[in-house]
């Protein structure tokens, strides 16, 4: 009987992140609104994956509860088998509108959260960490500029140098480059692999871009639409890495993977 309970180190290894039936409804004034129904998905450390859906069908709302800040109304969610209840370093989210607090450089924002967050280490330690941290993502120069003085793409930058700096297992992006002006976004997406690569990260990101999910991911989970949406499909990608965006655009798998999120998006799934 021992045997049977045994773990499998090999399936513990994959089970780094686990969504596990996971549902989410919402009370209103009609009764409950349930946006998400039964979601599984298991995700590897250090995997990039993408999530892609139409608006309002609850991909926030399911990285929201990756993230801690809502609870999910059934199932569980964990990672390294303990379950997710709080907000917590080891997860930390980038948003689309940044959420950087205006009144503050770039530096002091990324300081307050290493404060917040490593309270017991020295000031010259926080500092190390800060200026390592712009550096990371060329800001150097920009360190004593608020975020009103900063472009879209810089305050996105900060906003990354912050959440990395907890040095958080699971990076969540929450369409992070969706505001961003075309070359911005492609720069980002360059600084984010490098990043990713080098931090050995587990992301998380959701984004409306086609393009962008199979350029970062190594899976990209299409949800259904609402009320009640599900993971309707998981789509592979197989390119090797690094990747390079003039290769991936001569090679005819990718028309095919590209035209399966279409298909998914607006044939099966369109509104
Ligand atoms: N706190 C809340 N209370 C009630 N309903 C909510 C709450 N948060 C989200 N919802 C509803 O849940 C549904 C899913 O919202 P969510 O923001 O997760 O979708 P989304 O897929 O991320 O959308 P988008 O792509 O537009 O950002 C929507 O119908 C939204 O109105």
């Amino acid at each position: 009987m021992e045997t049977l309970y045994r773990l499998d180190p090999r399936l513990t290894a994959t089970q780094h992140l686990r969504i596990d039936g996971v549902s989410k409804a919402y009370p209103t004034t009609n009764g409950s609104h349930v946006v998400l129904e039964d979601i599984h998905l298991e995700v590897s450390s250090g995997e990039f994956v993408c999530f892609i859906g139409h608006s309002g069908c609850g991909k926030t709302t399911l990285l929201n509860m990756v993230a801690g800040f809502t609870a999910p109304t059934r199932g569980e969610i964990t990672l390294n088998g303990v379950p997710v209840r709080r907000p917590g370093p080891d997860r930390m989210m980038v948003f689309q509108n940044y959420a950087l607090l205006p009144w503050l450089t770039a530096y002091q924002n990324i300081e307050l959260a290493v404060k917040s967050v490593y309270p017991q280490k020295t000031r010259q330690r926080r500092r190390q960490i800060v200026e390592e941290h712009l550096e990371l993502v060329g800001l150097t120069a920009a360190a004593h500029k608020r975020p009103a003085q900063l472009s879209g793409g810089m305050k996105q930058r900060v906003a990354i140098a912050r959440a990395l700096a907890i040095r958080p297992e699971v990076l969540i992006l929450d369409e992070p480059f969706g505001a961003l002006d075309a070359i911005t976004k492609e720069e980002l997406q360059d600084e984010l692999l490098k990043i990713w690569h080098s931090h050995r990260l587990t992301v998380l990101m959701i984004t409306h871009d086609i393009d962008e999910a199979l350029y970062l991911a190594d899976r990209v989970v299409m949800m259904t639409n609402g009320p009640a949406a599900h993971i309707g499909d998981i789509l592979e990608v197989p390119f090797p890495r690094p990747r390079r965006r003039s290769q991936l655009l001569e090679d005819p798998q990718y028309y095919d993977l590209r035209n399966q999120v279409v298909d998914f998006l607006y044939t099966r799934f369109g509104h």
